[in-house]
């Protein structure tokens, strides 16, 4: 039995295991493939997602989901956006009651249009304030690498964002605290999409007029769109925020830049999904979180553009800070 666990041993599971561990958490994570569970375990290693990383040996894993769960003090969860309901339904009955249940993803569930968190308090039917979610500047490998970095936990009750602030630490991982849920999510789903978009004009081969155009425009665009959503507008310019927006517009270990640059080359939809090895949550995230702007009536001329390069119905070299049928000047 380990104090804390970790579900999904992807690049990001399993790198915020690690940081758990390092930081002194009795901690297990669970691998879906019995095979990944043992690489683990016995190799410290995961090759497939963190090649040349070496674990702690204070980390274990196991593909026995339930047993990571007995237990567990805390559960943090670490799969595909799309994939979590499903997870949870199966079992969300195997988390220890009063245990809050920590969100590393950063999409939002298509068909339904909800956050993580929404998500989690639906399926487990759990109060809010047992939820949080981390999010910042946190390419996966760097972490790993141990390089100094920068998170925020966010929960609507500062007991629980305190609580795992201080065990999601440790001497190159620091975690920050605030109550806006909201704007944390949202600020990790739409970094993604400027990311996207950001990879289509490298793809394309603009330069960093272009890239620094779109990533302010696109900061203007999330924040407007978080804010209708109910989020403080102070959290989009933090690490949830400008901070990963930076990271993830800047890095070729971003899925989501890769995946963007992929579309500029020229590739479709349907290969540019083929070709991706790790989850780029922004391609499935355009669709939702474009009708929930619609529905509040927010504008997005990036996300707009993006998500017509996706259905190939808009050339990636048209890709701009605004739309062409913008005539009248409007107010930055
Ligand atoms: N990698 C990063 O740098 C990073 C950083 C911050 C947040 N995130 C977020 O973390 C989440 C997970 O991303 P990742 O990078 O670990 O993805 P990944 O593609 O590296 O790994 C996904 C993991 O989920 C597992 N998985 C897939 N389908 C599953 C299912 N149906 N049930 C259970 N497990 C399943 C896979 O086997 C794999 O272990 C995403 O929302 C992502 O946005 C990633
Ligand atoms: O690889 P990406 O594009 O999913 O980005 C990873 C993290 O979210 C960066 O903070």
């Amino acid at each position: 039995m380990a104090d804390v666990a970790v579900l999904g041993a992807g690049s990001w599971g399993t790198t915020f295991a690690k940081t758990l561990a390092d930081g002194g958490a009795d901690t297990v994570l669970w691998a879906r493939r019995p095979e990944a569970a043992r690489e683990i375990d016995e190799s410290r290693r995961n090759t497939r997602y963190l090649p040349g990383i070496t674990l702690p040996a204070s980390l274990h894993a196991t593909s026995d989901i339930r047993a990571a769960l007995e237990g567990a003090s805390q559960v943090y969860l670490a799969v595909p956006s799309q994939q979590l309901r499903q997870l949870l339904r199966e079992h969300g009955d195997a988390i220890e009651a009063g245990a809050p249940v920590v969100s590393l993803m950063k999409g939002v569930e298509a068909g339904t249009r909800l956050r993580m968190s929404e998500v989690i308090a639906q399926e487990l039917r759990i109060d809010p304030e047992r939820i949080a979610v981390v999010s910042g500047p946190n390419l996966a490998l760097e972490i790993a690498q141990e390089q100094p970095t920068a998170a925020v936990v966010s929960s609507t009750s500062p007991t629980t964002a305190r609580d795992v602030a201080k065990r999601a630490r440790n001497d190159y991982f620091h975690s920050f605290i605030n109550t806006d849920v909201i704007g944390t999510e949202f600020g990790g789903v739409l970094k993604n999409l400027v990311a996207l978009a950001i990879g289509i004009v490298d793809g394309v081969g603009y330069g960093e007029n272009t890239k620094a155009s779109i990533i302010t425009r696109g900061l203007a665009e999330l924040t407007d769109f978080a804010v209708a959503h109910g989020a403080e507008r102070e959290t989009l310019r933090g690490l949830a925020g400008l901070g990963d927006l930076i990271a993830t517009c800047g890095s070729p270990l971003s899925r989501n830049f890769t995946a963007g640059r992929l579309l500029g080359m020229g590739y479709s939809r349907t290969d540019v999904i083929a070709r991706m090895e790790q989850v780029a949550e922004g391609l499935a995230s355009v669709d939702p979180v474009a009708e929930l702007a619609a529905a509040r009536g927010v504008r997005m001329p990036i996300l707009e553009q993006v998500r017509l390069v996706l259905d190939g119905a808009m050339d990636p070299r048209d890709i701009a800070p605004h739309l062409t049928t913008d005539d009248e000047p409007i107010e930055e």
